[in-house]
């Protein structure tokens, strides 16, 4: 079964509304492979979410950056999953390393914020990543097997996952990945998945890179074989966001 692409645009803490319509404006102008070949989820900070969600072209969707671990309430400051239902945003960011380590969530409030996401009808890009630090010592594979396990053991199923592993080192930095380290890691989370889930899972679930992608290194990270899209932040705010798009290609020229 063929996974299809998946390219998000994950614009962080950033953005004005001039901004937020100039970007959506070139977006809509740009010419990218269809809905078959590239599905492509944009995922603008909170207040943006509906001015985006109202100009973007109808064939790309949008994602929010997090959201509330259980039902809302008396939960100042936070964003529930029913209120992105609501307003019928359908994807979310989940675990990104920059919550992990700045707002210090664990894997297991991780998991919980997963599973009542999918609980809720939403869907889920889940991160997962190691720091440098992690890297040298060797535990890259324990790292993101560990935050992995904290999300397979609270889900009931993975249809509406798209697990983005995200090196900690890689991010914001310039640093990307080579395509021999991306595949290595993808590889073997797929495995752990097959291992862990099963094998229509593991075959089934599209992972995708995220750190320092461009429209000068997408390609040749979207031919590796396990590289099933990107999760691209600094890029994603500029017109080579197009040319990672349109890197779906690699896989239908294969
Ligand atoms: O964190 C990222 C996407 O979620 C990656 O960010 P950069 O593409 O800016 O390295």
């Amino acid at each position: 079964m063929a996974r299809k692409f998946f390219v998000g645009g994950n614009w962080k803490c950033n953005g004005t509304v001039e901004e937020v319509k100039k970007i959506v404006t070139t977006l809509s102008e740009a010419e990218v492979p269809s809905e078959d070949v590239v599905e492509v989820v944009i995922s603008p900070p909170f207040l943006f979410l509906p001015l985006v969600k109202t100009l973007l072209r109808p064939d790309f969707s949008v994602a929010a950056q997090n959201c509330w671990v259980r039902k809302g309430g008396a939960f100042t400051g936070e964003v529930s999953a029913e209120m992105l239902v609501n307003l019928g945003i359908p994807w979310v960011i989940l675990g990104h390393s920059e919550r992990r380590l700045l707002l210090n969530e664990s894997n297991d409030f991780v998991g919980d914020k997963v599973a009542y996401a999918l609980s809720q009808g939403l869907k889920v890009i889940a991160c997962v990543g190691e720091t440098l630090e992690q890297r040298e010592s060797g535990a890259t594979m324990a790292v993101v097997a560990a935050q992995t396990k904290a999300i397979a053991e609270r889900i009931p199923h993975w249809s509406n996952i798209v697990l983005a592993y995200e090196p900690v080192w890689a991010i914001g930095t310039g640093k990307v990945a080579t395509p021999a380290q991306a595949q290595e890691v993808h590889s073997e989370l797929r495995k752990w998945l097959h291992v862990n889930v099963d094998a229509a899972v593991a075959a089934s679930t599209r992972i995708i890179y995220g750190g320092s992608v461009n429209g000068a290194n997408c390609k040749e990270l979207a031919a590796q074989p396990d590289v099933d899209g990107f999760l691209v932040g600094g890029a994603s705010l500029k017109p080579e966001f197009i040319d990672i798009i349109k890197s779906a290609t690699v896989k239908t020229s294969a």
